[in-house]
């Protein structure tokens, strides 16, 4: 059998899509696919067409080095995207993403529009010629010209400073200010259109940084999240409408209790859904609820308000009768279809999968959408909404073939409540043959093992023997607030006991060898594996990424301080940090950590790995020798993006686990240079 999961080479080369919209007329879907460069140091992104009917194979529409992302059909058919390009009138210029447009007649794709702050992302209106690209400004510009020179000044006199008044400076992995991202309102699409840009809400400040415009059907209404700070470094989300042509807003949901964002406007343009996040507190977990908020007045009510799950509004049928959402549940997250004037819950998809991007055709009997599965990446579907029948449309790409199985398992956790898991086998395993097992710990920590991940393939390592348990401990979704509500605040209580109920249950298998067992865990993940390796010596080794370290200093020093204090009080925080322990730790640890980690920042990696050298009960020896082992990425973020690097990561923890786990060497990917 050849499977690409034997090969780092051939994994990383795996298509992989994302994203999926679908014309007005529903007979046209397009997606992104993202293969490597030529020099296999990058992904670049390429439009591709699904047939609806599935009678036509995929085929690729767009091709530039560049790559093309950000795909937007309007009313007439033409399909809009974002790529960065070379300008064919302007073949000097300086590269930066633009809007671009391909005609539904077929043609060249010709340039929209392009602006000295790039456009990042592009939203049209259904029924009207509309379009809203993002794109930044400098704070202090006064329109297009303004700012495109106070770029050009901070360039050339290299200056990368940035003078901050409030909070946060940094997100995720990039520097925040002095730039900010806004609305802008295309206002001519014709040939020779004036490209003039109205910015909808030039107040925004740093506030849209992580919101998505949501048009209405006629184009006359957007709506949109706006972060707004609050005393003390905090801040809140508050839902705003703006009138696109007099670009009027409104605030419609604002309270301290709850952060808002838009969904889908209903058909009619009467209704929004939204979704409400609970703001916690140390005694109150997290919640999301979904609303109707009437557009015509009124105030918004709760919507299947009794259904303990938390659902995310992804389009309404074209009769406005229902909703169709996504929801975790039990491993997987299925398509629901919500009835608006009842609340009742049906549930559409019968698949163990996960349901992103659902498109509805324009006779409601049909949906598309991506979906996966620890069985398949990411693939473009018709879903049946009558029935929930399943069909996997003609895709840019097939599916690999897997070296292992698939099981679904459960263990109880101290109080009763069951533990599920997903059980990767690989191929030969048995109880004549058992085989060593890995505990990967997922991140969150609020979330689910439920779909595809390119980052933690349990493939790899199923192809290199070795079986992984994916559990849902406390704090994961998709098994009802219970499940939350008794992890909260409390990261080393039933999140732990939980995951060591998984184990139990996993190494009392006859097809596993229970004494050659390693665990490993990412960014809240992360900070489990270092939980666990200071409170028990269960594991043979562990290897801890982009992992939370002593939450006293993890806490202000993220870049979203104010919303682990909403977890945890201090005393809490010192209860749960796993620094305390170092010197229980006797488990050989491989610390990985990006510098460019600003969620994780990387003082966590530094101090970690300080206080394994000099703490634990594995120090280093007098000659500077240890077992443990740092993997430092100087230019990678939370995540290890560049191809080249993932190769890395999957070879250094596969030659670590080897040596420790299995007790036989490998060599180290050679660019390391040892
Ligand atoms: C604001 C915030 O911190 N949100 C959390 C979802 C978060 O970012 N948690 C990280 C520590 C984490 O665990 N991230 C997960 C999603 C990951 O796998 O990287």
């Amino acid at each position: 059998m050849t499977t690409p999961f034997s090969s780092l080479e051939d994994f990383v080369a795996l298509p992989r899509l994302s994203g999926l919209v679908l014309n007005r007329e529903g007979t046209r879907l397009v997606t992104s696919v993202a293969t490597l460069n030529p020099k296999k140091t990058a992904y670049q992104t390429a439009l591709w067409e699904v047939d609806p009917a599935g009678g036509q194979p995929a085929r690729r529409l767009t091709r530039s080095s560049e790559g093309e992302s950000g795909a937007a059909f309007l009313p007439s058919g033409d399909l809009l995207f974002t790529s960065a390009r070379p300008d064919p009138d302007d073949a000097d210029g300086e590269k930066r993403p633009a809007l671009w447009r391909l005609p539904a007649s077929g043609g060249e794709s010709s340039l929209l529009l392009t602006r000295e702050g790039g456009v990042g992302g592009v939203a049209t209106a259904e029924a009207a010629d509309v379009v809203v690209v993002t794109g930044t400004v400098l704070a202090g510009s006064a329109n297009e010209e303004d700012d495109a020179e106070r770029r050009k000044a901070r360039k050339e006199a290299g200056v990368a400073a940035v003078l901050h008044s409030g909070y946060p400076v940094r997100y995720w992995d990039a520097d925040l200010g002095p730039e900010e991202p806004r609305y802008f309102g295309l206002q001519d699409l014709g040939e020779d259109g004036d490209r003039s840009l109205a910015d909808l809400i030039p107040s925004a400040r740093g506030g849209l940084r992580d919101a998505h415009p949501v048009l209405s059907p006629d184009g006359s209404a957007l709506f949109t999240s706006l972060t707004v700070p609050e005393e003390r470094g905090s801040e809140r989300t508050v839902l705003v409408r703006v009138d696109v042509a007099t670009k009027e807003s409104v605030v419609l949901l604002d309270d301290r209790g709850n952060d808002y964002a838009p969904g889908p406007v209903s058909p009619d343009g009467r209704y929004l859904a939204v979704i409400r996040d609970r703001r916690t507190r140390a005694d109150l977990p997290p919640r999301t609820s979904l609303l109707l908020l009437p557009l015509e007045g009124g105030e918004p009510s709760e919507l299947a308000g009794e259904w303990d799950r938390w659902p995310s509004p992804a389009a309404w049928l074209p009769d406005g009768s229902a909703l169709v959402v996504t929801a975790d549940d039990d491993g997987s997250a299925p398509v629901f279809v919500i009835d608006v004037s009842t609340g009742a819950v049906r549930r559409v998809t019968e698949d163990a999968a996960a349901y992103t991007d659902v498109r509805v055709s324009p006779d409601g009997r049909s949906a598309y959408a991506l979906r996966s599965s620890y069985l398949f990446p990411p693939e473009v579907v018709r879903i049946d909404l009558a029935s929930g029948s399943t069909e996997r449309l003609p895709n840019p790409a097939e599916r690999p073939e897997l070296p292992g199985s698939l099981e679904r398992v459960e263990s109880a956790g101290e109080d009763g409540q069951p533990v599920r898991s997903w059980l990767v086998l690989p191929d030969g395993a048995s109880a004549g043959a058992p085989v060593p097992a890995l505990l990967w710990i997922h991140g969150g920590p609020i979330g689910s093992w439920n779909a595809w991940t390119w980052r933690w393939s349990p493939w790899i390592m199923a192809a290199r023997g070795y079986a992984v348990l994916l559990p849902d401990p406390a704090l994961s979704t998709g098994y009802g607030q219970h499940m939350v509500d008794r992890g909260w605040g409390q990261w080393g209580g039933a999140p732990y006991t939980d995951l060591m109920a998984a184990t139990d249950g996993l190494v009392a298998r006859d097809d596993i060898d229970g004494t050659r067992v390693a665990a490993m865990g990412g960014s809240f993940g992360g900070y489990m594996a270092n939980w666990v390796a200071g409170h028990t010596d269960r594991f043979a080794a562990i290897v801890t990424h982009a992992s939370l370290w002593a939450l006293d200093q993890f806490g202000p020093t993220t870049d979203a301080a104010y919303y682990w204090e909403r977890e945890m009080t201090p005393d809490m925080m010192s209860e749960n940090s796993p620094h305390h322990h170092v010197a229980n730790i006797s488990t050989p640890m491989l610390v990985i950590h990006g510098d460019k980690d600003y969620r994780v920042p990387i003082g966590e990696g530094l101090r970690l790995w300080y206080e394994l050298l000099s703490a634990s009960k594995l120090p280093a020896d007098d000659e500077g020798r240890t077992p443990h082992r740092f993997l430092y990425f100087p230019d990678e973020n939370h995540w290890i993006l560049k191809p080249q690097h993932a190769r890395i990561w999957y070879g250094v923890v596969e030659a670590f686990l080897a040596s420790h786990v299995l007790g036989e060497e490998r060599d180290l990917p050679s660019e390391l240079g040892l």
